[in-house]
């Protein structure tokens, strides 16, 4: 059946708009969330520049010059100026993402902004959309669902919202494509996939229409336009939209050298720069024209516009300030109430949109651009096929506005899943990738068996014979070597790209940083030690080392021990640096540590203020735990085919390594510490790095 909507108040009559609403598309299986407006007020940020022990009043640069504003639920706001404007500054500190240096005040629904409640409420879709490859479309939302929805949410009901977003999002098609393969547009549609399942009611998009052609870009604005629709608050920001998709967007807040020159509907920009002499000339795209003035390019007119806005205090269409929006709640029913006044969205019900649009309705060609603001918008969803299309943000009265702000108890969870869920979630997740990533396992397995052919071809035999201990020796020293680097630099390259990522998802609250490392962990444990037994057990067979059960455990345990090691010494380095500067530092971060392995030199042979380096040597405790699951425990004396043997007796051989006190518990122990504080230490630095890049 059509729908008629009557949309009167326009001041030239009544206009009768139909649409026929063939599927309806709700998102009815999100969880329900208030609506929630945004403010901000005098909001400066300033940045040091220079170095940090030289710093003088002049290396302090404010990027943001005491700018306000509004960003209404049920709105696409657009943050527009020249590059260098501080558009993403702004977007930064809206989202919660830049928080230090910032000065000012941001409001939710009225009240002084709760980052931690804020950052549930709301997400932020960074440019790169930050995906893992490796997953598929179907995947990668199941994996959302998991770690975004309630543990007590039912698989069928997950499935559900699986379903229906994909549906809604265009992606349905492509949900056994892996996410490497997916377009660009796909990609974008897929981040607003991702965060869309616990339905945000503030959604933050920085560039969203980076690297689309112009029909993606239309795609992707014209999704945004009706999440807004569905009640939610979403803004972002652009570079210079075409005037097709800049009619999209319902409110403008355009910056120019930090400070706010316009504000308002995109309706009324051109009507509003007219009054200010700055005619936008015929034919001229609006976004253009607003550019260009915030450039300079018609003189200097920046000053005029901030003062005529307030810096964006003012609302333009009666030129006085916005009326206060922080009301004194006195109690949290007062903020529940504050919070649901006014706020329910009906997706059959124009006449909220046509208040949203109030300023639009009311400018000079109000008729035309209600069109713009509404009906063409309706007739595009018709022209796509898809008509009365709106993901509506189902909202639901008190109790949801106080669980989505305060938490059930006033002290809000951070995460919708328990920690355990977290772990399991992002473990199953990182050994699903680790199973399709090719350099991570087979080309790692491949290595591993090549290697150890090589070596046990190259030592073959050697193992019980007197005349070749000192190669023996050297093959000891070798597994070190091998299992460290293999094992080092793997993680020094894969685990900085997994860091984009991290920081996504971290900050939109899909997991702790605890939960994460945890899970990242101990998911290359069992690869690395399976990798490192297929090695150990070729190149112990093919050298001859002697056939003893216990030996081979103590060799095997002091390998593993010094592969898992070196692993945590890539976490270390990969937490802390980038790749280029982790592959080269974390090898040559290494040369003392094997020059100090007792190998090269023995222990007595160092000088007494150098021995403390043997101490910190994990390859020592390696070396010196095979050197005596081979040479130790009153091994039998050693075959010799020449007339003289000098280390037949293998108590020689450790006599002459300055081992022949030493203890094999000791260096599984010490092993066992250092790879204790190289984890810890690693998810220290993982944490600086992540408060870091804020
Ligand atoms: N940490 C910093 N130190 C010094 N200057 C900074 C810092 N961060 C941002 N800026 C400066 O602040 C200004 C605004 O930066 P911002 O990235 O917000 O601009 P933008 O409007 O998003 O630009 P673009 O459209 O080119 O991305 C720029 O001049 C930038 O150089």
């Amino acid at each position: 059946m059509d729908n008629v909507y009557i949309l009167n108040n326009l001041g030239k009559g009544s206009l009768k708009v139909t649409i026929t609403p063939a599927q309806h598309k709700t998102l009815t299986h999100l969880p329900k969330r208030p609506p929630v407006d945004l403010a901000f007020t005098d909001l400066t940020y300033k940045v040091q520049e220079g170095r940090k022990s030289n710093i003088t009043c002049e290396d302090v640069k404010t990027i943001l010059k005491s700018v306000s504003g509004r960003l209404r639920s049920g709105e696409l706001t657009a943050i527009m100026g020249p590059s260098g404007a501080g558009k993403s500054t702004l977007l930064n500190i809206l989202t919660g993402y830049k928080t230090s240096g910032m000065e000012g005040s941001i409001t939710v629904n009225g009240m002084e902004r709760n980052l931690s409640s804020f950052r549930k409420l709301s997400c932020y879709i960074m440019q790169d959309n930050q995906l893992h490859g490796n997953l598929t479309v179907e995947e990668a939302m199941a994996v959302a669902t998991s770690l975004k929805l309630p543990s007590v949410t039912s698989r069928a009901d997950k499935e559900e919202v699986i379903q229906e977003i994909l549906e809604t999002l265009g992606l349905s098609e492509h949900h056994k494509t892996m996410t490497s393969n997916l377009s660009g547009g796909q990609k974008k549609r897929l981040s607003i996939a991702l965060e869309l399942v616990n339905n945000p009611p503030i959604m933050f998009f920085d560039e969203p229409t980076s690297g689309l052609d112009s029909s993606s870009c239309f795609q992707c604005i014209s999704l945004l336009k009706t999440l807004a629709r569905g009640g939610r608050t979403i803004i972002c920001t652009i570079h210079q939209p075409s005037a097709r998709l800049f009619e999209m967007f319902d409110h403008l807040y355009t910056l120019a050298d930090g400070q706010c020159v316009y504000q308002g509907s995109t309706g009324r920009l051109v009507e509003w720069l007219g009054s200010l002499n700055l005619q936008c000339p015929s034919y001229h795209n609006p976004a253009s024209f607003i550019i260009e003035v915030s450039c300079g390019e018609y003189g200097d007119n920046t000053g005029k516009l901030v003062r005529a806005i307030n810096n964006g205090k003012n609302d333009i269409r009666n030129g006085q300030p916005f009326p206060e929006t922080t009301p004194n709640y006195n109690n949290k029913k007062d903020m529940e109430v504050s919070l649901n006044a006014g706020k329910e969205w009906d997706k059959n019900d124009l006449s909220q949109v046509q208040e949203k649009f109030a300023d639009v309705v009311n400018g000079s060609n109000g008729h035309g651009n209600l069109q713009n603001g509404i009906l063409q918008y309706a007739a595009n969803e018709v022209s796509k096929g898809e008509p009365g299309l709106v993901l509506q943000m189902e909202t639901e009265k008190q109790d949801n506005a106080e669980v989505a702000l305060l938490g059930t108890d006033g002290s809000p969870r951070r995460y919708a899943t328990s920690e355990l869920t977290q772990f399991w979630v992002v473990l199953k997740r990182t050994l699903l990738f680790s199973r399709r990533d090719w350099t991570l396992m087979y080309l790692r397995l491949f290595a591993h068996i090549l290697v150890g052919f090589l070596i046990g071809a190259l030592y073959y035999d050697i193992g019980d014979d007197g005349s070749k201990v000192l190669s023996n020796l050297g093959f000891l020293f070798f597994n070190m070597l091998f299992l460290m680097y293999t094992s080092m630099t793997i993680t020094i390259l894969s685990f900085p790209l997994e860091m984009p990522v991290l920081v996504k998802e971290h900050f939109n609250r899909w997991y702790s940083l605890r939960s994460y490392y945890l899970a990242i962990t101990v998911s290359d444990i069992p690869f690395q030690a399976i990798f490192c037994v297929i090695y150990v057990v070729i190149v112990y067979l093919l050298t001859s080392q002697p056939p003893v059960w216990f030996r081979f455990a103590m060799f095997l345990s002091s390998c593993l021990l010094i592969s898992f090691v070196a692993q945590s010494v890539g976490l270390v380095v990969g937490a802390a640096m980038n790749v280029q500067n982790g592959v080269f530092l974390a090898p040559v971060m290494s040369v003392p540590f094997l020059l100090f392995s007792g190998f090269f030199v023995s222990f007595n042979a160092i000088p007494v203020y150098l021995r403390w380096i043997t101490y910190l040597s994990y390859i020592r405790y390696g070396f010196e735990g095979t050197a005596l699951a081979t040479y130790s425990f009153n091994r039998p004396k050693l075959q010799c085919h020449q007339p003289y043997c000098h280390f037949k007796n293998p108590l020689t051989t450790l006599e002459e390594l300055d081992m022949s006190d030493a203890d094999i518990a000791l260096d599984i122990a010490a092993l066992c510490l250092i790879f204790l504080v190289l984890r810890i230490s690693a998810f220290l630095f993982l944490r600086w790095k992540l408060k870091a890049t804020r």
